[in-house]
């Protein structure tokens, strides 16, 4: 029975419909309250000081326990401790854990190349997963304690799926970043010349990099993107049912694979690709001197004056900018600043980025200069 009067059934669904609305915004708020409390504590911890502030939990507990009661004191305690970060991780590389980084395979991918130049440690098992969803997963459910991600093309620009993974989860940041030439080749199973090609094969990513080579080599054949890295395209080529007779792949996997190569191109404009190493958001590294944050945030459109305005304001040194399409009238963008995460510039920016943009996450501090292949 119900007590509400009138239309008791459509009355619940509203309630509850606004019930549902005010969660999102709790767990939006949420995220971004554990955004900023990880980076007072990674500015206290990179000055010698400790993660906690015991005097400083109290007045939030009290401020809790007064407007809401003994439940408020249960609800802050709880805010602390998801604040606090995750359970500290597992030590990998010690005891049955072993040390994994995982990247987007199959073998001889061009984020394994990316896996191996990223400095693994020592023992560190480096593996190939079949999307940059499993990747980031990977990490995300303590099954690896490093992952490897393209973040972004010279040529063909933003890796969606990488931005679109790392935004939606909290429970890592990027930590380093690489800048990888690519050498593409145009690869086939041996016996087959290039009047055999009628379709070529390989990751969206590798085709846009390759069009104007490719449309100049081969003008009538087609392309298809038939699989989820180029790597996974060279390999599919030896399949006895395989749908291309070409794929454009990197010169390894032509060699891992057993392949022809029929084609190379210029390098007057080699494509490079810019790769994050990811871990768990348990802690942010240490100033280096010289670093980037990465900030996601999403905006309405007509916000996106006041979100340039806000970095202008704030001098915001802007290293790279991306947007994504979010839903009717929103963006995604991803902003790349010079500083780190902790610089009370950068702070001061990013609190007044909560204004116009409703998302915020920190993505990861970590030095500019970064390595290169
Ligand atoms: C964020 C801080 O660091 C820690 C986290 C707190 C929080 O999330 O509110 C409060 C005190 C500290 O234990 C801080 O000192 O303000």
């Amino acid at each position: 029975m119900s007590h509400v009067e009138g239309n008791p059934e459509v009355d619940i669904a509203q309630a509850r419909k606004r019930l549902d609305e005010l969660d999102r915004q709790i767990v939006r708020m949420l995220k971004e309250r554990v955004s900023f409390s990880a980076l007072v504590q990674s500015a206290r911890i990179s000055d010698g000081g400790c993660r906690t502030d015991n005097q400083r939990e109290n007045v939030v507990v009290r401020r809790y326990h007064q407007r809401l009661g003994p439940a408020g004191r249960d609800i802050a305690l709880s805010l602390l401790r998801l604040c606090r970060g995750r359970d500290p991780v597992p030590a990998f590389g010690c005891g049955a854990s072993p040390a994994r980084r995982a990247f987007l395979g199959p073998a001889a991918s061009v984020s394994q190349r990316a896996a191996e130049l990223l400095a693994p440690r020592a023992g560190q098992e480096l593996v190939p997963l079949d999307t940059l969803d499993d990747v980031v997963s990977e990490v995300v459910d303590g099954r690896a304690d490093e992952a490897v991600l393209p973040l972004e093309n010279s040529l063909s620009g933003p890796v969606h799926d990488s931005i679109r993974a790392l935004v939606a989860c909290d429970e890592v940041c990027v930590t380093a970043q690489l800048r990888l030439p690519v050498d593409w080749v145009l690869a086939a199973a041996p016996g087959t010349h290039l009047a055999d090609v009628d379709t070529v094969a390989s990751h969206p990513h590798a085709l846009a990099q390759t069009r104007k080579w490719l449309g100049a080599l081969l003008p009538r054949t087609a392309t298809t993107s038939a699989s989820s890295s180029s790597s996974a395209s060279a390999a599919g080529l030896l399949a006895p049912d395989a749908a291309y007779e070409a794929a454009v792949c990197t010169r390894r996997a032509a060699e891992h694979y057993r392949l022809s190569v029929l084609a190379t191109p210029d390098t007057s404009q080699v494509p490079v690709t810019r790769f994050a190493l990811v871990r768990p958001a348990a802690e942010l590294p240490a100033p280096s001197g010289d670093d980037v944050t990465s900030l996601a945030v999403t905006v309405p459109t007509r916000s996106l004056t006041d979100v340039v305005e806000c970095l202008a304001r704030n001098r915001a040194e802007v290293l790279g900018l991306h947007t994504l399409p979010a839903g009717k009238a929103r963006h995604l963008l991803w902003l790349d600043c010079r500083g780190h995460a902790a610089d009370p510039r950068l702070v001061r920016t990013w609190v007044e980025l909560s204004a116009p943009c409703d998302q915020l996450r920190m993505i990861g501090t970590y030095p500019v200069a970064g390595l290169s292949g």
